[in-house]
């Protein structure tokens, strides 16, 4: 456009300057230029075409125009302090407890995977189900989190925030065996709770079928699965008292056991998920599961190939019977411990581990474990919870290994000695670095044997912890089921975005203003003619 103009126009002014000006002046000379045209050689020295009133009105006007545009570009561009809302979740899971805030921009409530954590506190102590004989214990300790969360959330944010309490397993478990114990805790954690300055919204058991259905919301929330309409990620959760499994399946219409289906619609899209929840398969309760099996050949001993050769501690019959898990199996006159000795053999703990599954009834098409109806397995898995502690400990995350060469790494690490595992582990607890050898082996059994997992599809799961930041887990998902952050409909987006509706609205400015000069130019030779004759 600018050597449109000093080819075309600026010949006809050549009374301005003796070689045509750069460029950024030209566009302002322009409308003196058209303005005044090239005066008579007599009058050049008298006449200054600054001085005629309507190549002052034009200019002005020209310049105030250009100006304005860019000052609105500017202003409508420039970086806004993002404000930002708050949600809090405090998972009550059956072996602890964490707290996690989430935080999204203000304006984007309604709008796609936008939500993030943005710190969790992990509560001191056990699991608020393990104080149901001292309940106001379990209220208290949620407050050193509590006051962290207020730390982290604007103050002026605090009224608003939504604060939510979802207890899993362990509470119920606890709901099963003692209904008034487990009431009790939720009065005390809920007079705990409203003492916060944020919107405490109540505290409740989750179902098994919500826990693993908002876990797999949150595992495509993340993945941004669920916005763009793309092919979902199945969800495997492994807690301390019940374990989920959640996926998609093209099998999978919710006719053949209905009670494992939940209907979605997200974004537009329409889905049927396949969920169920194993109470009592947890890692810790399918522990407790696998020693009320061994304790009913010899109540007085029990010979582990789970543990490692030289481990040797005495159990207490009445912690290990303490769960309604186990509590109908406990041995008639059993004494009041038992001595619990390893021998560190997968091939023997895989057996032993085997007898906690009932593979063989199965009254559907087809089943997982137990009765329990589940399609085929379909797409790729996230596994996440204790799947994650156990296989980093283990350094078994990568399921690109073969299956058969994993097996042989646990083998090598059970079969290693109790005292050389504590020796080269000393900043792990001694209670997390007992189990690692059976919960490796349940892991696998479950997902092989339990789910179905074969060579080939093993290495369609993703152990992991976190996704983009945020802990999967079914906290996420809950909020934002509880927020109608997801929109059934796909939300309406505008064509363009904000930053290029102002560039095209400037330009078109700019041109129509130069196409008004250029229409204007036959005017201006006129004028530039008779100033000529004159
Ligand atoms: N570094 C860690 C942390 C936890 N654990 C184990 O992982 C399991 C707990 O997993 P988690 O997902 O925290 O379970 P909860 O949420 O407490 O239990 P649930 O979901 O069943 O209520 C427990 O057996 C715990 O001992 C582990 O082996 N290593
Ligand atoms: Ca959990």
């Amino acid at each position: 456009m600018q050597d449109l103009l000093t080819r075309f126009l600026f010949p006809m002014c050549p009374h301005l300057s003796l070689s045509p000006p750069p460029p950024a002046t030209l566009w302002l000379l322009l409308p003196v230029c058209l303005s005044v045209g090239p005066p008579p050689l007599s009058e050049m020295k008298e006449k200054n075409p600054w001085h005629s009133p309507v190549a002052i009105i034009i200019t002005v006007i020209g310049v105030i125009v250009i100006v304005a545009l860019v000052i609105v570009a500017v202003l409508q561009n420039r970086p806004l302090a993002q404000k930002y809302k708050y949600g809090i979740v405090l998972d009550a899971g059956s072996s602890h407890t964490a707290l996690y805030i989430y935080e999204w921009p203000a304006e984007k409530d309604n709008n796609t995977g936008r939500v993030e954590q943005k710190h969790s506190c992990k509560v001191i102590g056990p699991g608020i189900s393990s104080y149901a004989s001292a309940p106001q214990k379990a209220g208290e300790s949620l407050k050193a989190c509590m006051k962290e969360a207020e730390q982290w959330v604007p103050v002026k944010r605090h009224p608003e925030t939504p604060l939510y309490l979802g207890a899993t397993a362990g509470m119920r478990l606890l709901n099963i065996e003692n209904s008034a114990a487990s009431d009790k805790v939720f009065e005390a954690v809920g007079e705990a709770l409203q003492k916060s300055p944020f919107s405490y919204q109540g505290a409740r058991i989750l179902s098994g079928q919500e826990e693993g259905a908002f876990g797999w919301v949150t595992v495509n929330y993340l993945d941004d699965r669920l916005s763009q309409g793309l092919e979902t990620t199945g969800a495997l959760d492994l807690g301390g008292a019940s374990t989920q499994i959640s996926f998609v399946s093209d099998q999978y219409d919710g006719s053949e056991s209905p009670s494992n289906a939940v209907n979605f619609r997200l974004y537009g899209n329409d889905y049927e998920l396949y969920t169920h929840s194993f109470l009592c398969y947890g890692k810790d309760q399918a522990q407790r599961l696998k020693l009320a099996h061994q304790t009913q050949s010899g109540p007085n001993a029990v010979e582990d190939p789970c543990q490692h050769p030289g481990y040797n501690t005495t159990k207490k019959y009445s912690v290990l019977y303490d769960s309604p898990c186990v509590s109908n199996r406990k041995p008639q006159g059993a004494p009041a411990t038992f001595l619990h000795t390893g021998t560190g053999n997968v091939k023997q703990c895989q057996d032993v581990v085997k007898n906690i599954f009932n593979f063989t009834d199965c009254k559907y098409s087809q089943c997982s474990f137990n009765g329990v109806y589940q399609p085929s397995l379909q797409g790729p898995f996230g596994a996440f919870s204790a799947y994650y502690f156990v296989t980093s400990f283990l350094n078994l995350t990568d399921t690109s290994v073969p299956l058969e060469d994993v097996r042989k790494k646990l083998e090598r690490y059970c079969a290693t000695s109790w005292s050389q595992i504590v020796q080269e582990h000393p900043g792990v607890k001694e209670k997390y670095l007992a189990e690692y050898c059976f919960s490796g082996t349940y892991i696998l059994t479950l997902l092989t044997e339990g789910y179905n997992f074969t060579s080939e599809s093993y290495s369609n799961i993703n152990f992991i912890k976190k996704i983009k930041g945020s802990d999967a887990g079914w906290t996420l998902g809950y909020m934002l089921n509880l927020t109608n952050m997801i929109p059934a409909e796909a939300p309406d987006s505008p064509p363009l975005p904000h930053a290029g509706y102002v560039s095209i609205v400037s330009i078109c400015a700019v041109v129509i203003f130069i196409l008004l000069l250029f229409s204007l130019r036959p005017l201006w030779a006129r004028h530039c003619k008779k100033q000529q004759i004159v």
